[in-house]
């Protein structure tokens, strides 16, 4: 019996391909980055041939750095960025279309008509999402309503929709399974959270021909094998999971009330909430943990769209850093009080405005701002979007008061202790900031029998150095008071040229 499995992550910023032994420590590891495309304003695309071509790639190169074949890999795991939509063609694999990324808002008009109309509730009491760009249904919408002939080639069942892990599996199975799994399906506004099924009436609702759609699996489960040519032997894929859910059982948050922060791309904070949904009162999603055996764990989750990407714009867009690690040693240049402030509503605002139509501002600039302000502005952002979130929970009656954290920005220590003094507690950074790769890799190697209950995952996952607040709460209330001004003036200007 092989003795190796791997996990592959395909983020918003990168793909990664982790090898793993049995007791699940990380034996070699590949990494690449992807692009992003913003052909208009307000709209996210990727090439979802890169992003396939990525995966492989990082496949090839982390077994060629253990020095182990396909031969010594009993199974893969895939968990991936959630709700990017794409849609491609049954025979040739061919995609009509980029992939329309989870931030992308071109389909804000369209959610509004569903506010307008009074339709959200019957979407929140399904699904437990919101009339809002993020998740897939409008965005396959527009793609049917968009693309030539789509609409026509979709009702005669020769085209598919997926998440990018249904994609990821159809190209690697041959274009032999189309399949997603149960954590993804429920991202989509199609899925309905307590019968764990695609939902006809939405289906209707949006105009999307059911044929598009693929088959819902538990999160461990044979899904199907690689094709033999790839690398070599057929390696079958036992789990699958959107990336925020595998995060919380990477940070063994297995028991409901157990909480995690992720910080990559964007910032989510999920709390497992047991076999029930919570419903939440303060524009929280209730979405899907994982669903073993038909048996299905909920959670509810806090999603901000820029944390991380912030940092990559002051990289990619100002130029003011040459890489994100640039931004500890200049924000430490800097200090809280500062009077810059950023609020990064690049691509709108997520939980708990939900505000797709808002853009971001920089505030409070004097002739000495600088790098080491835009800097510390960035990553105190992040902090205080958590702090929302936070706040939020509470409201919804579920009080954190120390937070696992993990994800790219967790190797960042003036973010954590940022993280920490912003939100008042204490921040418990994971080991291995690869929770979400561990989560894949932990399901996968369940359903191989290396571990026999869920909970096992708490032999496998390690804390690493705690931080507690080193701010006074009153200082860390002005700051926060303060932050709430400045998103309650944005939120109500009118940037349209009239
Ligand atoms: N030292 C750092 N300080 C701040 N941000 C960082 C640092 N290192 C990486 N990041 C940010 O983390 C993100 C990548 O994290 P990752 O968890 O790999 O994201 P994803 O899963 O979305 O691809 C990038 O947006 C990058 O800007
Ligand atoms: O790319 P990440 O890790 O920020 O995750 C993206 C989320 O899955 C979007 O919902």
């Amino acid at each position: 019996m092989p003795d190796y499995l791997i996990a592959i992550d395909q983020g918003t910023t990168s793909s990664r391909a982790i090898v793993y032994n049995r007791q699940l420590e990380v034996v070699a590891q590949a990494q690449q980055e992807i692009s992003l495309h913003y052909p208009k304003p307000g709209w996210v695309e990727q090439d979802p041939e890169q992003l396939w071509q990525s995966v492989v790639s990082c496949i090839r190169q982390a077994l060629e750095q253990a020095t182990l074949s396909a031969a010594d890999i009993a199974a893969l795991g895939i968990t991936n960025q959630r709700e990017t939509t794409v849609l491609w063609h049954k025979d040739s694999g061919h995609c009509v279309y980029p992939a329309i990324v989870w931030q992308d808002r071109r389909s804000a008009d369209y959610c509004q008509q569903f506010k307008t109309s009074g339709q959200e509730p019957l979407l929140q009491q399904k699904t437990g999402l919101l009339a809002d760009p993020y998740f897939s249904a409008t965005k396959l919408r527009w793609l049917l309503d968009h693309v030539p002939d789509a609409r026509q080639q979709a009702q005669r069942g020769e085209l598919c929709f997926g998440t990018v892990d249904s994609y990821l599996l159809w190209r690697l199975t041959g274009g032999k399974v189309h399949a997603t799994d149960a954590s993804n399906a429920s991202r989509t506004l199609l899925f309905n959270l307590q019968q764990q099924d695609w939902d006809d009436e939405l289906l209707t609702l949006f105009s999307i021909p059911p044929q598009l759609l693929p088959s819902i699996k538990d999160n461990a489960s044979l899904f199907g094998h690689t094709s033999a040519e790839l690398f070599g032997t057929a390696i079958p894929i036992l789990s699958m999971i959107g990336d925020q859910q595998a995060a919380l059982l990477g940070q063994a948050c297995t028991e409901p009330g157990m909480s995690k922060s992720t910080y990559g791309t964007g910032c989510f904070t999920v709390v497992n909430t047991g076999k029930k949904v919570l419903r939440s009162q303060h524009k929280l999603l209730s979405t899907l943990a994982w669903q073993l055996n038909g048996q299905a764990t909920y959670a509810l989750e806090g999603s901000i769209f820029m944390a991380g990407a912030t940092v990559q714009w002051l990289r990619d867009k100002l130029g003011v850093i040459q890489k994100a690690s640039d931004t500890e040693h200049l924000a430490s240049q800097s200090y809280y009080q500062q009077s810059e402030l950023l609020i990064p509503a690049f691509t709108g605002l997520g939980a708990p405005y939900w505000q797709p139509e808002v853009r971001a501002a920089l505030l409070g600039m004097t002739r000495d701002s600088g790098a080491p302000q835009l800097c510390a502005a960035a990553l105190l952002s992040v902090a205080y979007q958590s702090q929302d979130l936070l706040k939020a929970m509470q409201s919804d009656g579920i009080n954190i008061s120390q937070l696992r954290v993990d994800g790219g920005m967790t190797v960042n220590q003036w973010f954590l202790q940022a993280l920490a003094d912003i939100c008042q507690l204490r921040v418990e950074p994971a080991a291995n900031s690869d929770a979400t790769a561990l989560g894949a890799a932990f399901l996968a190697a369940l359903q191989l029998g290396w571990f026999t209950k869920l909970t096992d995952i708490s032999q496998v996952w390690r804390a690493g150095q705690r931080l507690s607040p080193q701010l006074s709460n009153d200082s860390a209330q002005q700051l926060q008071q303060r932050w709430q001004r400045a998103v309650s003036s944005l939120l109500v200007l009118d940037l349209a040229i009239h």
